[in-house]
């Protein structure tokens, strides 16, 4: 059986001798040399097995396993390490690795371990697709929901394109999804593209695709989200956001059902679905001339409406105690809702959306002791939860959009160079120090008491608060 397998080792002559003879086996083989690139190929590439080093220059192997398990839960992982311990084993066993080999490794085991590996993922991705609806990922029941349903189920068997409207933080995405898992394209790629967060400069390659030499920088032909989705469904999220002329390409696109890569003559058919999302008011905006009117018509074939979460009644109950369940999942406090907690959460008149809902019942989980939450506690996080506009975050978005505004003009920030490595880890920085100090401040300073209100181990945040230098600085002033 031949396979997609990610190669991660910071060793050049193992990565070269791996490469080639997995190749030589027939497989399609991409390699990394870091965590940072690790995680750009296992979002671009889409790998179905990862083989990778533990020490790596910029974190630890075992370390991200965990993180990498959480996205791509069916990805078989093998382990290599030089460091052949019996920890590093288990460890490597206990954090779910598919096998482990000790370094120097035999060329022929590792290639018999990779296609194991392949057998067993195919194997789990027949299982899954076998019983679809088995965790069907849509709560809720409230009328509007209904209708929601209603029309996705009318839209699953076809190719049809949707238009899906909703304020931030409404399910778009997980609406997308949903069509996509359990209509006919399930077994192809569904590939997400987020407008607002790709420079403009680099829209259309990264959705068309480009040949190697298109413009500076362009050192390889790289295949866009088109390619990537081929068979399969592509996510044009925040569609608003698209500039002008990637607009007109796309209406060109849509209208012939062929696209040609930047810098190439060859037209490529496109054999996707194409599902859209936006929580503008495109009908404004074709008013005021930001968006073409006759692409608007081509993606709004099927519209669905999103509702917000204060119209949808009982769903909000329903909701928390599935957040809860979540948190749980994930590792904090399992607790249940009382009757009052609940009828004052579906009271509330949700300014926001459901992933607002979502960080609050995070927050119920992680604070206080008692495994019940009551009506008291809520009221008064629902309380809480309006202090932070001190003018950080405009007025009717959430803290996830106002980040999301910095990242995007973070990124736009390097033009039509290609962003540096390591953007992941350096955005995260960004937003991991302010959180640590305020919350430090909050807490003047008691790290245990930080690390509760965080809801991480106290071991890590000390860890964090060295990493990012935050710790001596701070004292306490009691
Ligand atoms: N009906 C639902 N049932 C369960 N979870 C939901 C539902 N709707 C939304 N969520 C959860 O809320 C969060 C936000 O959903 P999602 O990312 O799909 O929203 P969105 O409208 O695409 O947001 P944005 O516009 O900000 O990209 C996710 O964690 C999602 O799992």
């Amino acid at each position: 059986m031949k396979g997609r397998i990610l190669v991660t080792d910071d060793d050049a002559a193992i990565r070269t001798v791996v490469r080639e003879a997995l190749r030589r086996e027939g497989h399609t083989v991409e390699v990394a040399a870091s965590v940072a690139e690790q995680r750009r190929a296992l979002a671009h590439f889409r790998p179905q097995v990862l083989v990778t080093d533990v020490v790596l220059p910029d974190g630890n192997g075992l370390e991200v396993i965990d993180e990498v398990r959480r996205l791509h839960p069916n990805l078989p992982i093998i382990v290599l390490s030089a460091q052949n311990t019996f920890t590093t084993a288990l460890r490597a066993t206990e954090q779910g690795a598919f096998d482990y080999l000790p370094k120097p490794f035999d060329l022929s085991e590792l290639t018999r371990t990779i296609a194991d590996a392949l057998a067993a993922a195919t194997r789990d991705e027949a299982v899954e697709s076998d019983q679809p609806g088995e965790d069907l990922p849509l709560i809720g029941r409230s009328p509007p929901m209904q209708e929601v349903y209603r029309t996705i189920a009318r839209v699953v068997a076809n190719d049809l394109t949707i238009l899906i409207l909703g304020e931030s933080g409404t399910g778009k995405e997980l609406v997308a999804k949903a069509i996509h898992d359990f209509g006919p394209r399930a077994s192809a790629p569904f590939v997400p593209i987020n407008m607002a967060a790709i420079p403009r400069d680099l829209i259309e390659s990264e959705l068309f695709g480009h040949e190697r030499g298109a413009f500076t920088g362009a050192a390889q032909r790289n295949a866009g989200r088109f390619e990537q989705a081929q068979g399969g469904t592509l996510f044009l999220d925040e569609i608003g956001d698209m500039p002008a002329e990637a607009q007109t390409r796309l209406l060109r696109v849509l209208q012939s059902g062929e696209y040609t890569p930047v810098g190439s003559a060859r037209a490529i058919r496109a054999d996707v679905r194409i599902i859209a999302a936006t929580h503008q008011d495109l009908s404004r905006m074709i008013a005021e001339g930001t968006f073409r009117e006759d692409l608007y018509y081509r993606l709004n074939v099927v519209p669905i409406r999103l509702p917000a979460l204060r119209d949808r009644g009982d769903d909000v109950a329903e909701l928390a105690r599935h957040f809860l369940d979540r948190a749980a999942a994930d590792g904090l406090p399992r607790k249940s809702l009382d009757v009052a907690a609940a009828a004052r959460l579906t009271q509330h008149s949700w300014p926001g959306n459901v992933r607002e809902l979502e960080n609050l019942m995070r927050r119920l989980a992680a604070l206080g002791r008692d495994p019940v939450i009551g009506g008291a506690q809520v009221e008064q996080q629902l309380a809480g939860a309006s202090l932070p506009s001190i003018g950080l975050v405009p007025e009717g978005s959430s803290l996830g959009d106002a980040i999301e505004q910095q990242i995007a003009r973070h990124i736009a920030g390097y033009g039509t160079a290609l962003p540096p490595d390591g953007l992941y880890d350096r955005i995260l920085a960004e937003v991991e120090k302010p959180l640590f100090k305020l919350t430090l401040a909050a807490v003047r300073g008691n790290q245990l008491r930080a690390a509760k209100l965080l809801g991480l181990n106290r071991n890590t945040l000390r860890k964090k608060l060295t990493e990012h230098g935050v710790g001596p600085q701070v004292r306490r002033s009691d």
